[in-house]
């Protein structure tokens, strides 16, 4: 099969060769630029903040989240991580499909946050699963932003697991690439009469 997008999103162009290569290829717009590397980035290994309490991915006032944890990596990667709990499952054993996504679309608009300090949220998403990840696995998915053309950003990442049962850190169980959209504050301000609670900690609406 191959699907090519068109009409008013002629930037995104995605070719599906499944009956080649199983997997999804992404091709980037020619015109794409590497955003700067931010002056004050604090250099690998540093905890990044969850840029929302309420949020399912990473906020710590979300019982039924992810509670992803991120941290910096080398250049413009930001590494998260989760442990598959139980009531993530899908078949028998193993993470729901679904779940795997909702963490990496966490993880790359986290990427765009670190590297671009501006709100994001996604306009796409590909992802390919590429092995069974079971209960209790640990994932760590590194994702980076691969560039800019205006107010896109065009993202990647992909998914081992590092500890945990079938734990292979040269193993990509996953991958992902994406299409996030640079927004002002006016975006949120829809959401204002539906948010649920009261954020705690520092992280408010305004912080995004
Ligand atoms: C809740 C999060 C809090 C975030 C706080 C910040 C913290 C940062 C960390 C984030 C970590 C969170 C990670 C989870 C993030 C979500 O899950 S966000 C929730 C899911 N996403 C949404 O709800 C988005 C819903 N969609 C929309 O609101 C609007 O369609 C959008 C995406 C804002 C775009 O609308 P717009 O601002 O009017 O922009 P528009 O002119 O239509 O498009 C701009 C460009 O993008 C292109 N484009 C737009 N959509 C598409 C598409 N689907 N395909 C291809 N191209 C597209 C257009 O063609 C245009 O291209 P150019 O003309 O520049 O070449």
């Amino acid at each position: 099969m191959v699907t090519f997008w068109g009409g008013k999103r002629k930037t995104l162009v995605t070719a599906q060769l499944h009956y080649l290569f199983m997997s999804s290829t992404w091709i980037l717009p020619d015109d794409l630029a590497v955003p700067d590397f931010p002056a004050d980035h604090p250099g690998p290994g540093a905890p990044v903040p969850q840029h929302w309490s309420k949020c399912f991915g990473c906020g710590d006032d979300q019982p039924t989240g992810l509670g992803m944890e991120f941290t910096t990596g080398e250049g413009l990667e930001v590494i998260g991580r989760f442990e598959v709990a139980k009531r993530y499952q899908g078949g028998p054993g193993f993470i729901h499909g679904g779940i795997l996504m909702t963490a990496f679309d966490e993880a790359q608009g986290m990427a765009c946050n670190a590297a671009l300090r501006s709100a994001v949220v996604t306009a796409h998403l590909g992802i390919d699963f590429a092995r069974p990840i079971p209960l209790g696995a640990v994932l760590e998915l590194r994702s980076r932003v691969e560039g800019t053309v205006r107010r896109k950003v065009y993202t990647r990442s992909e998914a081992r697991i590092v500890d945990g049962p079938l734990a292979d850190p040269d193993v990509v169980v996953g991958s992902s690439y994406g299409l996030f959209i640079v927004v002002g504050h006016e975006h949120f301000e829809k959401g204002k009469d539906f948010v649920d609670g009261m954020p705690t900690g520092d992280q408010d609406i305004s912080a995004v």
